[in-house]
Order: structure tokens, then sequence, then C-alpha cells
């Protein structure tokens, strides 16, 4: 019936239901987890886990790395919690922001036996909800039933897999701006509901030539505030006037702040990189790649709007790459090099040593 909800609908609300705190549950088949994000879990939720079974945080490789557990499946280490611990312990299990000044007490004890496939599913689902990647689970048959009498949402493992994004246009009006002239500004609705991705058509560009256009991912501290740490905000203006000097162009604003990660964890990562690690380094600290976005979304959002072939401002050959995966041609790589400051010179280098960057 069509009442029911979607396999991407529940996970839309398994997200908000993780940031609110509230647990969800997680299938394959063979088992069912409960599962709540370590960052978001409360205390009466943590006893309530508590009485259904033994409780492991699950945390990336990376994150188990820095905390010098073992990692016995490969990408995610599954961390038994001792008895005698609350949430502060699973925060910091989850944060690494007092790693250096309040080191962790360990051995932590990982857990070995069994499969981690619920686990990494709900990693997966931590992440795209913009949570820390520490998920609180416990495995129990009784999950299921609990799910039905608790109404908590229920997903299987496989549908924590974000498909790829649908988008329809919402609306576009006539917007004129400083740097770039006539233009029109389109809004993109995700099936899912979640973040909207914006378009900025500048002049009337055609349809059938290749369009200079711009990936540009939201980076609210360089956009909107003129951060010096990166070079967002002059590359996002410098973008604009290319295409006012090219007579037109398109660009994208994709709403995958900190490079997917969300406001709240770029802000964890800056207050990393003061203690002195680099942006990749944070990121992996943090428990995410260096990279989370899903840059499918470009390429969608083009061939919606009627774009085959680009003239693709950016320094990042992934950008190239996914495009062309995503089947839009990139006639030509147009560098975008601007914004250098004191303060972000070591950034940019970072992401030409580390991301691949042309500089
Ligand atoms: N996680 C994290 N994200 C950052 C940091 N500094 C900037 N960002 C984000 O990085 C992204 C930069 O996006 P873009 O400028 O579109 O992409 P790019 O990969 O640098 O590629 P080009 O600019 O096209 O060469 C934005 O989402 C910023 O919010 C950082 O130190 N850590
Ligand atoms: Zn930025």
């Amino acid at each position: 019936m069509s009442l029911t909800p979607s396999p991407l609908e529940r996970l839309n609300r398994a997200r908000a239901d993780l940031r609110m705190g509230l647990p969800v549950v997680l299938t394959d088949g063979a088992s069912s987890a409960l599962v709540a994000a370590g960052e978001t879990l409360d205390a009466a939720r943590l006893a309530d886990l508590r009485a259904i079974g033994q409780p492991v945080v699950a945390l990336t490789a990376h994150r188990a790395a820095t905390l010098k557990a073992r990692a016995y499946d490969g990408d995610i280490a599954r961390i038994v919690l001792p008895g005698d611990v609350g949430v502060a312990w699973i925060e910091a299990l989850a944060d690494p922001a007092d790693d250096l000044t309040h080191p962790m007490k360990g051995p932590l004890l990982s857990q070995r036996d069994g499969p981690a496939a619920l686990h990494r599913a709900a990693i997966r689902l931590v992440k795209s909800a913009q949570l820390l990647p520490a998920a609180v689970m416990v495995v129990a048959p009784a999950a299921a039933d609990l799910a039905r009498s608790h109404s908590l949402t229920t997903l299987s493992a496989e549908e924590t897999n974000t498909p790829e994004t649908r988008l329809s246009p919402v609306i576009a009006a006539r917007l004129p701006m400083r740097l770039a002239g006539a233009g029109r500004l389109h809004v993109f609705r995700p099936q899912d509901g979640g973040t909207e991705h914006y378009a900025v058509e500048v002049g009337r560009p055609m349809r059938d030539a290749p369009v200079l256009a711009r990936l540009h991912s939201a980076c609210f501290t360089g956009d909107v505030l003129g951060s010096l740490k990166c070079d967002c905000g002059p590359q996002l203006h410098a973008a604009l006037i290319a295409m006012q000097e090219a007579g037109s162009g398109v660009l994208l604003y994709l709403n995958q702040e900190g490079r997917g990660i969300g406001l709240a964890n770029k802000m964890r990562a800056y207050s990393l990189q003061d203690q002195g690690f680099d942006t990749v380094e944070a990121n992996h600290r943090l428990g995410f790649e260096d990279d989370e976005r899903d840059f499918r979304l470009g390429a969608e959002l083009l061939k919606k709007m009627g774009f085959s072939q680009v003239r693709l401002l950016t320094n990042n050959p992934r950008k190239v790459a996914m495009l062309q995966k995503g089947g839009i041609e990139v006639t030509q790589r147009v560098p975008l090099k601007v914004g250098l400051t004191d303060e972000n010179a070591a950034y940019l280098a970072t992401k030409a040593a580390k991301s691949g960057h042309l500089l």
C-alpha cells in the first residue's frame, strides 16, 4: 500500500531518529540489532540497551587506529562496552576533541567473533546522518520485536546504502547578481526529503555546446563568513565572474558542507587542526574518510537541466572523473586558483599532496 513508508523514506526517518537520540533497528536476515548514535545516546536509553544485551561500540578503522584499538573487521572495529562506564565514556570514544589532553584509558577490548555486516551498515547510517561515526549496538533476536512494540524505525543493512539521489525541481526565479549579472536560481529537492541543492544559471547557457560549469560544495565559513582557512569564498566569486565574462555558465551549489561531513563535524575537524593536525589527519581522527561527498549529485543535476557537456572550473580531478562516470562529458578542465592566504597555504598544500588536487 502506498501509505507504507518506502525504504528511502525509512532511511531518512532513521537518520532523523538517530540525530534525536532514538535507537533504530537494523536487520540482515540472520540477525537484528538495536543501534544508537554514540553522540546522541542518553543515559536512560543506554540503560535500556544494556538490559537487552551486551552493547558494543562500532567505530571506523581510522578512529580505532587513533585509539590504538584492534579493528579485526578491516574497515570496522567493535569495542565491547565495559559494564562500569556511561555515556561520557562513549562520547570520548566517538569524539577526539580531548584525545590529547585526556587520552582514553585502555586497553580497549575489540570483539573478534561473529559477523560485522550490521556494524558496517550502522556506521554508514550514522555518517549519512552527519553524526560522528560511532554507533552503540546491541545485537539481539529481541530487536525486531522491540522495533514493533516501540515503533522504532527498521531498516535492512542493504537499505542503509544511499541510492543515487533523484532530484526534483521545486522552483526557479530570476536573480540579478553583483558578480555575475543576470541569472536564475533553481532549487532542487531530493526524493528522500533531505537537504536541497541549488543551481545558479548565469545568462542563458546553450544546451547544445559545452557550458562553463562549477560544482561548488557549500562552505558556510568560507562562502558566507569570508574565512581565511580555505579558498572557497574566492573560488565561488571567481567562478561567477568567469561565467559573466564567458557570457553564460552554470554553478551548482551542493549542500555538502565540510566535504560531506556537515558543519558540526567540520568544526570538530577545525578544532583538531588547531591542535596541529592537517585537514586529512583531522578527518581521519574523527573517523571519516578525507572526502565523504557523493559526487553523483552533480551529474544528475546537470542532466536534469539539459546539459551534457561542460568546461569544468576545478582543481580537483575527482570531480572530473565522477562527472564523466555520471554521463557528463568534461571537454576541458579550467583551473580555479584564487584566494591563497598565509592562513590557507598549508591547507591547499595538504590537498595537493594527499588528495590529488592540482596546484
Ligand atoms: N572536512 C573538512 N572540510 C573542509 C575543510 N576546509 C574546507 N572544507 C570543505 O571542503 C569543501 C571544498 O569544496 P570545493 O571547493 O567545492 O571542492 P574541492 O575539492 O576543493 O575542489 P575545487 O575547489 O573544485 O578544486 C567544502 O565543502 C568545504 O566546506 C576542512 O578542513 N575539513
Ligand atoms: Zn571553505
